[in-house]
């Protein structure tokens, strides 16, 4: 049954019957394959840097390791080393030394006077896993709980992180809550009333843009290096530190997505007319979740992945009839590709391609971990597929389920948990039954990163999915419980996105039988989806923001470290006949100090993250501060 206002054709089915599909009419891809297949191969001149980069390391390896320093400025420190993007070198030194600042304060105190410094401390122990009370604030506000309004530029830099520190909120923090409702407002109002200078204007502009903590690091390293590029007190070696290793991340995310590229040609899933042609967006969907060079495996195995999610998403809400979708459903169920040709071929293309990437994926950890996991991503798989089938199902009897329905199928079809799975598969240094056991029963932080993606889709898309006469989304099935106007409904879908970010605050600290990147990767994965969908539907509509991002981020403008100011574009940036020249924003950004990317090599490799380890979480504190 089609709707109203949406596009139709008709076409014969495998039986030769005439049947009516539905057209998205999604646009075509914005990048021209030609153009990123030539991506990756323009440099090389990394390696003149990398005694520099051990050297630099190693210096900023000893300040971190300082026992002269003072816990406020080792703070101010570690904080600038995670958001210029470095962090990940500096793992083990880092966590020692959280440790040692949370053990000091244990034992003699909180001891930090201002709302600067007590936010920072409280900001950062709380990413680090400790989870400090959150009445540390309660000297900061009056008899009626309510936190001060600035009078001054430090006012303002104590408001701004209390406003970062609210973010790392557990469920029922009444102070955290109130200090993020209150700091928000106020900063919002605080450029009107005091004059500050242009630079703290800028951060106070770009905390109420996203928070620290929803931001996905990557993107926030490009920002931070300009930023500290242009303060007074910044460490030389650290920004050229930051500058060079930003280099290196991007050539060797220039030469994955110029290999994605191939495959994805070759595959010609491109050429389906009715499905989305996203290979750029789905490869910076996993280069946000895992940027670390050691990765590119995972980046390169679940953007395959992802680029099949969205294939079969095409297929079950717009292009197979319920008929086939039945089928389709079953051959995921029992993992069968013998009669395939009951399919039209269209959708035996993306099957094929589903089955063969997820094989290779079995290949790589049989080979690279000793271990099979197919049945693992084929349960993964069925469960996404009838999810996908139900939704089918909902749209053909105009069914309206209640939000709590639609969350429970909507979460699984989005594919955010096979994505996960993939990211433990893939990054872990050793699989084990557990882990894949404990993963395949969706834990809370699993699904509470995968339902932040499909809030925040529905935030975006339900308007122009309702046009085309979809299924009821988060939106318009709580408009539709509750009464409640449009407004009203998107605001219970975004609080609904913050108790997620709560569980999720909570989760990451319990303990659980996994190594690897997985829980950092899960809170990536909403953070990918905050920034994705923050400005409309960034990965189904072609351009805008996520194109600035890829530009940045991956094909253009690499940091000259020894110059300040001035660029120079790529020189080679390929033949692409329809790459379009930059927008006026792009312009501003690559003006931020742009040259030439440097090499194609990674650094020596960085030992895999073990983020496996969780303390218990920690009661009581605030009678020891
Ligand atoms: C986990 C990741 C990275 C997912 C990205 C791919 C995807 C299926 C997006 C949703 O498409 P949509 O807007 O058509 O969603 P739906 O049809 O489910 O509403
Ligand atoms: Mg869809």
């Amino acid at each position: 049954m089609a709707a109203q206002n949406e596009a139709t054709t008709l076409s014969i089915n495998n039986l030769g019957e005439e049947v009516i599909r539905r057209s998205a009419n999604f646009q075509p891809s914005v990048w021209d394959y030609g153009f990123v297949q030539s991506l990756g191969s323009e440099y090389s001149e990394i390696e003149e840097y990398a005694e520099e980069v051990e050297r630099m390391k190693g210096e900023v390896k000893r300040l971190i390791n300082s026992k002269e320093m003072d816990s406020l400025s080792k703070l101010e420190l570690i904080d600038c080393v995670r958001r210029l993007g470095l962090g990940y070198h500096f793992e083990e030194e880092i966590e020692k030394a959280m440790s040692a600042i949370y053990d000091e304060k244990a034992k003699f105190g909180w001891g930090f006077e201002d709302l600067n410094s007590s936010s920072l401390g409280f900001r950062l122990l709380r990413q680090h896993k400790f989870l400090v009370c959150q009445d540390v604030f309660e000297r900061f506000t009056d008899d009626k709980g309510s936190f001060g309004v600035p009078s001054n530029e430090d006012g303002v830099k104590g408001l701004l992180s209390l406003y970062e520190a609210s973010f790392h909120a557990l469920e029922g923090e009444m102070i955290l809550d109130n200090a993020k409702a209150f700091s928000s407002t106020c900063l919002m109002n605080v450029k009107k009333d005091i004059n500050m200078s242009p630079s703290l204007a800028r951060k106070v502009d770009h905390a109420l843009d996203m928070p620290i903590h929803w931001r996905p690091n990557r993107l926030e390293a490009r920002w931070f290096i300009n930023a500290y590029e242009g303060e007074r007190d910044r460490n030389p070696i650290l920004l050229k530190l930051a500058k060079l290793d930003y280099n290196m991340v991007q050539s060797i995310h220039k030469k994955e997505v110029s290999e994605l590229a191939r495959w994805w040609v070759d595959l010609g899933v491109n050429n389906l007319a009715f499905a989305r042609d996203r290979l750029m967006e789905h490869y910076l969907w996993n280069a946000l979740v895992v940027f670390e060079p050691q990765f590119g495996a995972c980046r390169e195995m679940t953007t395959k992945i992802i680029c099949l999610v969205t294939a079969m998403d095409d297929v079950y809400d717009v292009f197979g009839t319920l008929e086939e979708l039945e089928i389709l459903t079953d051959f995921v169920d029992r993992w069968d590709i013998s009669e395939i040709g009951r399919l039209p071929p269209a959708i035996r293309t993306c099957y094929l391609a589903m089955y063969d990437i997820s094989n290779d994926i079995n290949q790589w950890t049989i080979k690279e971990r000793g271990f099979s996991v197919i049945p693992y991503i084929h349960k993964m798989w069925a469960d996404q597929t009838k999810a996908l089938l139900k939704e089918a199902k909902w749209y053909h009897a105009r069914h309206k389920p209640r939000l709590q329905e639609y969350l429970k199928t909507s979460v699984t079809s989005i594919g955010g948990l096979l994505m996960m799975l993939c990211c433990y598969l893939l990054t872990t240094n050793k699989i084990t039954k557990e882990a894949l056991d404990f993963i395949s029963e969706y834990p809370s932080i699993m699904f509470c990163s995968t339902a932040v993606v499909r809030l925040n889709n529905d935030l975006a898309t339900s308007s122009d999915e309702m046009e085309r006469g979809d299924n009821y989304k988060s939106i318009q099935c709580y408009m539709n419980e509750s009464a409640a106007c449009e407004e009203a409904a998107r605001q219970h879908v975004k609080g609904l996105v913050w108790e997620m970010w709560k569980n999720m605050n909570r989760d990451v600290c319990k303990s659980y039988p996994i190594t690897g990147p997985f829980l950092n990767a899960c809170l990536n994965l909403a953070r990918a989806a905050q920034c994705f969908y923050q400005y409309g539907d960034g990965h189904g509509v072609p351009g805008g923001k996520t194109k600035n991002h890829l530009i940045i981020e991956i094909t253009e403008g690499a940091y000259n470290p020894y110059q300040r100011g001035g660029h120079r574009r790529l020189q080679s940036r390929g033949s692409g006949r329809n790459r379009e020249p930059p927008t006026p924003e792009i312009e501003r950004t690559l003006k931020l100090g742009i040259f030439p990317i440097l090499a194609n090599e990674a650094m020596t490799p960085v030992p895999p993250l073990d983020w496996g380890h969780r303390r218990p979480p920690l009661t009581g504190i605030t009678g020891a501060l």
